[in-house]
């Protein structure tokens, strides 16, 4: 049953229905996400298979969310800027730079918590 029109709960219920369109939006639009996502589907199967502790899949899950979240808002950042600023300008490539730097730190932190907590499960 649907909460009562303009509640506050059938307006949060359409705020969660277009971020989760957000959601999908970025993973149609953007090859990168897929990738992501079947990144994130490995390491979940992967985590599975080796039974990491609950610790371990805390810091997995905060940060396969943290290149996430840079990826879709470098994304959203990109769109944005060649919505309102189509020609080259030094400021757009800073921004652009910047927002793809933060993007970069995430993966590299991605991947080194993947490694330390990944690589013990095949040298043992
Ligand atoms: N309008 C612009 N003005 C200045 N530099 C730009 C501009 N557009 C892109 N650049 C430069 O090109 C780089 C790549 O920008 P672009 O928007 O193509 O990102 P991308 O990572 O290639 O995107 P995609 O997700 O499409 O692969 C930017 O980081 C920036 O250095």
């Amino acid at each position: 049953m649907m909460p009562p029109k303009n509640s506050y709960l059938h307006r949060r219920l359409h705020s969660f229905r277009y971020a989760f369109s957000g959601i999908a939006a970025f993973i149609i639009s953007e090859p990168h996400a897929r990738i992501h996502a079947v990144a994130t589907m490995l390491v979940i199967a992967l985590g599975a298979w080796s039974h990491i502790t609950a610790v371990q899949w805390i810091v997995i899950s905060i940060v396969t969310g943290m290149v996430w979240i840079t990826e879709m808002l470098n994304t959203v950042i990109e769109k944005m800027m060649d919505h309102l600023s189509p020609d080259y300008h030094p400021r757009v490539k800073w921004i652009k730079d910047v927002a793809a730097g933060a993007v970069l730190i995430a993966a590299v932190v991605a991947v080194i918590t993947g490694a330390v907590v990944f690589l013990p499960v095949f040298f043992k």
